[in-house]
């Protein structure tokens, strides 16, 4: 069983409040991560584990500095500040990870993802690798180079699915701070398919803090257009990590196309 999970930067940290953390719940995701193992573990059943995060109170005021109409400038400084942003969170995350003891370890994109047109370059071997040895690679949004002498920000929300559909993972999840999609009168959305995806599209708003990325819009239209199934839930509501990772949870269902 391969389980990828993305924990969202609006649950890990305040997005309002630079560089802060929200300890209770890293601490409690390292838990339910923990009993989620312990449980295939009992059932004699083999699970593999990536965990992506976002930028959240870390990389993306940080970004944000550095852009200008859409454009990143100075960045003969802002590459390494913003690469060092998320190296601190994703340290934060790590070691909070092994007080589990859960084997996390880093993979950083800038250091080694393009960012094409319409496709990114980003070698799987390390991962494959790691998660032979049944490793948990712990992947974060990053700022990277784009094959056009310019810099994007390598949301989690573009990980998530394209690691889902190139290493076939059996089950994609996205824990944000939300119970799913919601529709125009807060009602969780339960599937979003080719049958309902452009009129889905029209009620995502912006995220309610600082957001260089694209929020709730960026993470449909990702995962729809990769083409896969991911599940959005609410990783604030405590035992929805565990139940998430078992396989029982409720949210919203994204299937693409
Ligand atoms: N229709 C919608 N349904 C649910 N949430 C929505 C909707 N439109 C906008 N949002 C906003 O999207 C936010 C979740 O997206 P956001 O990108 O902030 O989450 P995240 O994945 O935790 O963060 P990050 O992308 O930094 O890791 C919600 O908190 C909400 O404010
Ligand atoms: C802002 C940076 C560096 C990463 C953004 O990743 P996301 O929060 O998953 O969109």
């Amino acid at each position: 069983m391969l389980i990828i999970l993305k924990l969202g930067g609006s649950i890990l940290s305040d997005k309002n409040t630079p560089f802060s953390v929200k300890w209770d719940n890293l601490e409690r995701f390292g838990e339910e991560i923990r009993n989620a193992m312990e449980y295939y573990k009992e059932k004699n059943e083999k699970l593999n584990l990536i965990i992506v995060h976002g930028g959240g109170s870390f990389g993306h005021p940080v970004a944000k500095k550095y852009l200008r109409d859409g454009k990143f400038c100075n960045m003969q400084k802002g590459f390494w500040e913003i690469q060092k942003a998320m190296r601190r969170f994703n340290n934060l995350v790590i070691d909070t990870l092994h007080f589990y003891d859960i084997p996390a370890v880093s993979i950083q994109p800038s250091s080694f993802v393009v960012f094409k047109k319409d496709s990114l370059i980003f070698d799987l071997s390390a991962i494959k690798e790691l998660l032979k040895r049944d490793l948990v690679p712990v992947v974060h949004g990053d700022i990277v180079v784009d094959d056009d002498d310019n810099y994007k920000i390598l949301s989690g929300d573009h990980i998530l699915p394209y690691l889902t559909k190139k290493l076939n993972v059996d089950l994609s999840l996205h824990a944000s701070d939300v119970d799913g999609v919601l529709d125009e009168n807060g009602n969780v959305i339960e599937k979003i398919d080719k049958s309902n995806i452009d009129d889905v599209l029209k009620m995502l708003k912006d995220s309610k803090g600082i957001d260089v990325t694209g929020g709730m819009y960026l993470k449909v239209m990702e995962a729809y257009k990769m083409g896969v199934k991911t599940i959005i839930f609410n990783g604030n509501k405590r035992g929805n990590i565990y139940n998430a990772l078992i396989g029982n949870v409720m949210g919203t269902v994204i299937i693409g196309d």
